[in-house]
């Protein structure tokens, strides 16, 4: 159960010694396989949106972790990022460059000094031409490639394309992908192609996990994506993911809120745990700590795995690794001098 209200310092993960943060638990969680399209649970779904505006505002005034457990966080939130290169330009060089940072994403020193013998990102997160080279430099590391597909960022490409793009990236290497929802599906209320859409998306991935991307930024209302979230959710997605990176609006509180709040009850009513993805404009440690914040008290501690949370950030490791300097010696140092930051 959520423990709601604990402070941060009084939690499990504080208090966990820093050298035991990154040690995930070996549990296998059972993949979501969905369930029928339930209309009337959809049609239900209502957002408060002044409510959970309110509740989302007042979260950095109430959360704060300071000293150790702030490092303790910082790691935790380390090993759950999807450390991502989305852009025209990208290379196998900059790829192989972010796969080293995502073998050691904080300096060798600094880890020593936290007591930290091993960390590693979640994932290594793609398109699909970059899949190759992101595979073969993290041969040996365990640590997944994940690619973005079925028409990045905006899904519009013929369907069978995108079907085909995603058997493309498994046969590439892909044991992750995320693919783009169709926004005009939860524009138009049209919840049946939405669930037939994630359905066809989830059967092509086969064994590789699918993260569904709802773009929440163009989906008009918090209801909207609440129900989106539940159809994509029955219709068999390992993770539901904010958005893209690329849109006007991507990863906020209040949208946070509100996909959290779905996973809860879609579990409390399946026993199946979904996993969460912010992404896109997050790229501050202290916005990360609220996130985890926020996670720990909807859902609870197990959902602050790599397992079942990921940040989805080009950016964000640059500033963890930071904080964890200024941790470490007391000072801050320019963000120049950390790699891929
Ligand atoms: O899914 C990941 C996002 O595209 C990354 O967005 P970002 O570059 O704003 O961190």
């Amino acid at each position: 159960m959520p423990d709601h209200g604990a402070s941060l310092s009084q939690t499990h993960l504080s208090r966990t010694p820093l050298s035991q943060t990154h040690q995930v638990p070996q549990t296998v969680e059972p993949r979501n396989p969905g369930t029928a399209l339930d209309m009337d649970w959809v049609l239900r779904a209502r957002a408060n949106r002044s409510a959970i505006e309110r509740r989302a505002a007042t979260l950095p005034g109430r959360r704060s972790v300071k000293k150790d457990f702030q490092a303790a966080w910082l790691a935790r939130a380390v090993s759950c990022i999807d450390l991502t290169t989305l852009a025209g330009d990208d290379t196998r060089g900059r790829v192989a460059r972010l796969c080293a940072k995502a073998r050691q994403p904080v300096r060798a020193d600094l880890l020593d000094a936290l007591g930290l013998p091993h960390l590693t990102t979640g994932a290594v997160c793609v398109y699909h031409d970059m899949i190759a080279p992101a595979v073969a430099a993290l041969h040996g590391s365990g640590i997944p490639v994940a690619a973005v597909s079925t028409g990045f960022p905006a899904g519009l490409s013929p369907f069978h394309l995108r079907v085909a793009e995603i058997g493309d990236s498994v046969a590439a290497g892909a044991a992750e992908i995320d693919i783009v929802i169709s926004r005009r599906h939860v524009l138009t209320g049209d919840w049946q192609a939405l669930y037939d859409e994630m359905r066809a998306f989830r059967e092509a991935c086969g064994p590789a996990h699918v993260k569904a991307i709802l773009a929440t930024g163009e989906l008009g209302t918090l209801q909207n994506v609440a129900r989106a979230s539940l159809v994509c959710m029955m219709a068999g997605a390992d993770f539901i993911k904010t958005s893209t990176g690329k849109e006007s609006v991507n990863a906020t509180l209040p949208v946070t809120l509100v996909m959290l709040r779905a996973i809860r009850e879609y579990h409390d009513a399946t026993g199946f745990r979904v996993g969460y993805k912010p992404a896109g404009g997050i790229s501050k440690a202290k916005d990360a700590l609220l996130y985890l914040a926020l996670i720990k008290d909807e859902l609870g501690d197990r959902w602050l795995r790599p397992d079942l949370f990921r940040f989805g950030a080009s950016s964000l490791l640059g500033d963890i690794e930071r904080q964890l300097e200024h941790h470490v010696t007391g000072a801050y140092s320019a963000s120049w001098r950390h790699a891929m930051s």
